[in-house]
């Protein structure tokens, strides 16, 4: 589903992102991101949902190469992914029902739809019932649902997570953990990037880990075991 070959990521000033990834996140699995911070994760995320652009080398969701993607389509790519934040970037003036309910207005769907799908989604995260509250009336996990029902309502086939457990207590991030392997199984794509090592351990998926913007092959993290760096 994504494929990165021989990317390369250098910020306008000249700091270098990500050099040479090559990886293939295959359609149904689910597969979390790691690495230091300033290892290059978000820069990844960024060149998946078109924030950013490759400097070098080949990003193709779908067998299309996105470097060919004009900027008038972006927002159609972007339907396909449901991309949720650390600080889940909710509007905190409104309700929970009009948080999740942006992607669908922004689609143009009808209101007796998006009440269905809001319902349906708020549910999944286990806060039906809360449609009235404001962000600011919920605690730090409920927040973080609400950010992931929003990703989730127009059921976009693929998900992208950025410290998603960031401000979270194992408890709740294992629980968050829970809820991406419940629409992994429904058969979403689903990368998660996450600084949590101790979470990942947990879990039985597969690890792409970078380090200064590269991916560490099998050789590198078993030497880095040995140093009980990874
Ligand atoms: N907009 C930008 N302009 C210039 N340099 C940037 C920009 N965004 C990121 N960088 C640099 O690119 C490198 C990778 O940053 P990135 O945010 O992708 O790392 P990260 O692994 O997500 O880090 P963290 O875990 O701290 O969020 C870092 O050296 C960072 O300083």
């Amino acid at each position: 589903m994504i494929r990165f070959e021989q990317v390369s990521k250098v910020y306008p000033g000249g700091q270098k992102a990500l050099a040479d990834v090559n990886f293939h996140l295959k359609r149904g699995e689910m597969a979390f991101l790691t690495g230091h911070s300033g290892a290059g994760k978000s820069t990844l995320l960024k060149l998946i949902t078109v924030i950013e652009r490759a400097n070098g080398g080949r990003v193709s969701i779908n067998g299309h190469d996105i470097a060919k993607v004009t900027r008038s389509q972006v927002p159609y790519l972007r339907r396909d992914i449901g991309m949720i934040f650390q600080n889940h970037h909710l509007l905190m003036n409104k309700s929970v029902f009009d948080n999740v309910a942006l992607p669908l207005i922004i689609e143009g769907f009808s209101i007796g739809e998006i009440r269905k799908r809001v319902a349906g989604a708020l549910d999944m995260v286990g806060l039906y019932g809360k449609e009235r509250h404001n962000p600011i009336m919920l605690s730090g996990g409920e927040q973080q649902r609400v950010g992931i029902a929003r990703a989730i309502v127009n059921k976009p086939p693929l998900l992208l997570a950025d410290e998603p457990t960031g401000n979270l207590d194992p408890k709740l991030s294992m629980d968050i953990l829970r809820l991406f392997e419940t629409f992994n199984d429904a058969g979403t794509t689903v990368l998660i990037a996450t600084h949590d090592l101790g979470l990942i351990a947990r879990m039985k998926y597969r690890t792409l880990t970078l380090k200064q913007g590269r991916v560490l092959g099998a050789e590198e993290l078993n030497a880095q075991d040995g140093l009980g760096i990874n």
